[in-house]
């Protein structure tokens, strides 16, 4: 007989009855994809990360899907910041569940501008500021410039008092996980999400001889399969360094029960959803929960809280 299994989490004040959500950038362009998704079993929704205006982003194809993943150059296509946070505005807190609305200027004027705009507004949810395209091209990840980092959060909670996360991109080195933390942890960030796409992958189809999507010569994110083990590091490597006050969204590589799992283990508090939604569409949500509840059924936990973090080492 299963006893009540939780998939409930939080992060600052803001309850998730479940910890499953998209993550920015899938199936969330449009206020038709963002119901669907709040309308499933997944904790909230996540919008397109959002520019000041609206964009059509890169050239076409700029999505591959591949056996283990997918690579991206989307080039931030979107309906513009006010499209979203008029959607945010409206849906946040209904049916308990959360909107998190992802920003991402192109500049720290741009970030500044929308997040003045978000803090003017009435939307009293989570803003996510993503710190890591890759897919602009001419403009690099803001997350691997730590001092560009730093001057981004001293410029915003100079006036911004609502809840904010970061979205940052994958970390390769200690030194990195310890550069981004120093960082980090002098501000009141509510929350980080990690990771991003690894930026500027390759994918060549050799029977074609030729890459497979168009934008910048075929660089692009990569997502899926390709990433989890890098997605569990960051998760585990952030959780390690960061204040507890600062609570971490795991993102990259899901695609089942067991990968949530996974990402629990390594600290993660909620968790996100990219390419393998992108795929499958809602019904993720419930088959990935139900296989959660069947492994922590099995190894007798009862909720995240009894597992979290606690990822052993030898
Ligand atoms: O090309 C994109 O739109 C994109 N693609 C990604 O893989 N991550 C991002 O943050 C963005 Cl903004």
């Amino acid at each position: 007989m299963q006893t009540k299994i939780s998939l409930a989490s939080h992060i600052g004040d803001y309850k998730f009855d479940n910890l499953l959500l998209n993550a920015a950038g899938v199936r969330c362009s449009t206020t038709d994809e963002l119901e669907k998704t709040l309308d499933s079993m997944a904790g909230g929704c996540v919008t397109k990360s959002a520019t000041p205006e609206e964009r059509a982003g890169n050239e076409s194809p700029r999505m591959k899907a591949l056996p283990l993943g997918s690579i991206n150059s989307m080039g931030l296509p979107n309906h513009g910041i006010d499209y979203y946070l008029k959607f945010a505005e409206e849906n946040q807190g209904q049916n308990g569940k959360q909107v998190i609305l992802s920003v991402a200027g192109l500049s720290i004027d741009q970030n500044i501008e929308m997040l003045k705009k978000v803090q003017e507004s009435a939307f009293d949810g989570l803003t996510e500021l993503n710190l890591s395209c890759p897919n602009v091209a001419g403009k690099s990840q803001v997350g691997y410039d730590f001092d560009a980092v730093r001057d981004v959060l001293t410029a915003t909670f100079k006036f911004f008092k609502k809840p904010l996360g970061l979205k940052l991109p994958p970390y390769f080195d200690f030194n990195q996980f310890n550069g981004i933390s120093e960082v980090l942890n002098d501000f009141p960030v509510t929350y980080i999400n990690v990771i991003n796409s690894i930026g500027n992958g390759l994918v060549v189809d050799p029977e074609t001889e030729s890459v497979v999507i168009k934008p910048k010569g075929g660089f692009g994110g990569l997502g899926g399969d390709y990433v989890k083990p890098t997605a569990l590091a960051n998760v585990r490597a952030l959780r390690q360094r960061l204040d507890p006050r600062i609570s971490i969204i795991g993102t990259g590589g899901i695609k089942s029960g067991m990968d949530v799992f996974e990402h629990v283990l390594c600290g993660a508090d909620l968790v996100q959803i990219g390419t393998a939604f992108g795929y499958e569409g809602t019904p993720i949500f419930e088959r990935i929960s139900k296989e959660l509840e069947e492994i922590m059924d099995k190894k007798g936990y009862q909720t995240l809280d009894d597992f979290r973090g606690k990822l052993k080492t030898i």
